[in-house]
C-alpha cells in the first residue's frame, strides 16, 4: 500500500562489502568521501585489535547491504545502500602496538621525506586507517559515525577528513573526475581490463615476494592532504594553466590534440621549436613511460574546510592513490615530481599515510583475521 516513489539507482547501487580485494579500491569514485585514522587505546592489544576488526566487518558488511546497525540513529532511515564502501588498513604503528613487528611488511616502511612536504604530523599515519564512500552524505556519515562509536573503548579517532567528489547523475555524460582547480583528473589511471592492472595494484594471492601471506590480494594506500593554493592558481590564464598540466582543461585531451584518451605525444613541438607538451608538465613527468613503469591508481576525494580569516580557501585533493608496492607506485613518482613538476607552486602536501589493506573477507571471516589470528 506504500506509493512511495522507487528509489533511484543513486541510492539503491549496492556494492559488496565481501570479495576477493576489498570494496573501495576499483569500485567507482562516490561523491561523497570520509577517511579517518584510529589509534589503539594502550591497553588494547592485539585481541582488542581483532575484536574491532571483527565488529568493524559485521557493520560495515550490514551498512553497505542497506541494513541498519543494532543501535541505529535514523541518520540513513530512508536512504538505500547508496553504493556506500568501507575500506579497512593497517598503519606501521599498528604492528607495535599489538606484538605483530615480525608480520609487519617491509612496503609499510615510512614514506621518504619530499623537498616540498610541509606534513602536519597530527594529521598524518595512525595505528587503523578506514576509508568510506557513498553517494549520499547521510548514508556516508552514518558509516563513519557507527564505525566510531565501534571503537568506543579499544581505539580513538586520530584524525579525519571529508571529501568529496561530482554527484551521480550530476552530467550527461559519465566522464572522469574534476578537481577543484578545474581540471579532468584521472584519464590516464590503470584500467581493471588492461593485462597488468592486478599486479600493479594488488599483491598476488599466497602474498608477493616480500609480501607477507595476510597481505595476499590486498593493496597499500598512500593518502596525501594536498592543499591547493587556488589565488595563485587563478591567476594564470588558462593557457598558462594548461600548459602546467599538458592537457586542456574543458576535454581533458592532451595539448598535442586528439580527445581525453588519446597518448600524449612527447615529441611535437610548436613553432617555437619547443615541446608543446612542456618538459616539466605534470603529465609528461607523472607517466609511466617516464618513470621506469612507475604506475599507481588515483581515487582521489576533492576537500574544503572553509576559509581562514584572509579568504584563503582551505581547499584541494585527498589523494588516495593504490598500489601492489609503494616502492614501485607512488615513491618514484613523487621522487620525480618533487624534482621539478610545473604543478608544485600551487600545491602543499600537508597530511601523509601510508596503510597495508589487506584482501576482502568472506561473510565468515573479518577484514584482517589472517593477521590477526594467523
Ligand atoms: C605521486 C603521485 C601524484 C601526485 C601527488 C599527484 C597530484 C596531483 N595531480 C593533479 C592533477 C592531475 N594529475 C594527472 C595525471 C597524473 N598524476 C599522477 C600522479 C600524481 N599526481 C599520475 C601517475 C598521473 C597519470 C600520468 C599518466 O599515466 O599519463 C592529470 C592528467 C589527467 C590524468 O591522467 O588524470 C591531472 C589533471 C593534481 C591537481 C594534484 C595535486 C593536487
Ligand atoms: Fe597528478
Amino acid at each position: 500500500g506504500d506509493d512511495t516513489p522507487p528509489l533511484s539507482t543513486v541510492g539503491s547501487t549496492t556494492v559488496m562489502f565481501h570479495g576477493k580485494h576489498q570494496a573501495g579500491i576499483t569500485t567507482a569514485p562516490q561523491s561523497r568521501g570520509h577517511l579517518a585514522a584510529f589509534d589503539l587505546l594502550p591497553d588494547a592489544g592485539r585481541k582488542g585489535a581483532a575484536a574491532l576488526l571483527r565488529r568493524w566487518s559485521r557493520t560495515a558488511e550490514r551498512l553497505t547491504a542497506g541494513r541498519a546497525v543494532a543501535d541505529d540513529t535514523a541518520i540513513a532511515l530512508d536512504a538505500g545502500p547508496s553504493s556506500l564502501t568501507v575500506t579497512f588498513g593497517f598503519g606501521h604503528s599498528f604492528f607495535s602496538r599489538t606484538g605483530l613487528e615480525d608480520r609487519r611488511p617491509a612496503a609499510l616502511d615510512p614514506l621518504p621525506a619530499f623537498s616540498s612536504d610541509a606534513l602536519d604530523p597530527r594529521r598524518s599515519n595512525g595505528d587503523l586507517w578506514v576509508q568510506i564512500g557513498a553517494d549520499d552524505a547521510l548514508v556516508a556519515f552514518n558509516a563513519l559515525r557507527a564505525l566510531q562509536k565501534d571503537a568506543a573503548g579499544t581505539a580513538r579517532v586520530r584524525w579525519q577528513m571529508n571529501g568529496f567528489n561530482r554527484s551521480a547523475g550530476a552530467t550527461a555524460r559519465p566522464m572522469t573526475t574534476r578537481n577543484l582547480m578545474g581540471q579532468i583528473d584521472g584519464t590516464r589511471n590503470p584500467r581493471p581490463e588492461e593485462a597488468d592492472f592486478e599486479q600493479r595494484v594488488f599483491v598476488p594471492g599466497g602474498g608477493g615476494a616480500k609480501d607477507p601471506e595476510w597481505m595476499a590480494h590486498g593493496s597499500y594506500a598512500v593518502v596525501r592532504r594536498i592543499r591547493m593554493l587556488l589565488d595563485d592558481w587563478e591567476e594564470l590564464s588558462r593557457e598558462e594553466q594548461e600548459r602546467v598540466i599538458g592537457r586542456r582543461k574543458d576535454t581533458g585531451a592532451p595539448l598535442t590534440g586528439g580527445t581525453e584518451t588519446t597518448p600524449l605525444d612527447l615529441e611535437k613541438t610548436g613553432p617555437d621549436g619547443r615541446p608543446v607538451v612542456p618538459a616539466n608538465a605534470h603529465a609528461r613527468i607523472s607517466m609511466p613511460e617516464t618513470n621506469g613503469g612507475a604506475a599507481l591508481l588515483r581515487r582521489p576525494f576533492s576537500f574544503h574546510d572553509g576559509f581562514d580569516e584572509k579568504g584563503v580557501p582551505d581547499a584541494g585533493l585527498l589523494f588516495v592513490c593504490w598500489q601492489a608496492d609503494p616502492l614501485r607506485g607512488f615513491v618514484p613518482v613523487q621522487r620525480k615530481l618533487d624534482r621539478g613538476d610545473a604543478l608544485s607552486p600551487f600545491i602543499r602536501h600537508e597530511a601523509s599515510g601510508l596503510f597495508a589493506v589487506p584482501g576482502g573477507c568472506q561473510p565468515d571471516g573479518y577484514v584482517g583475521r589472517e593477521l590477526l589470528e594467523g
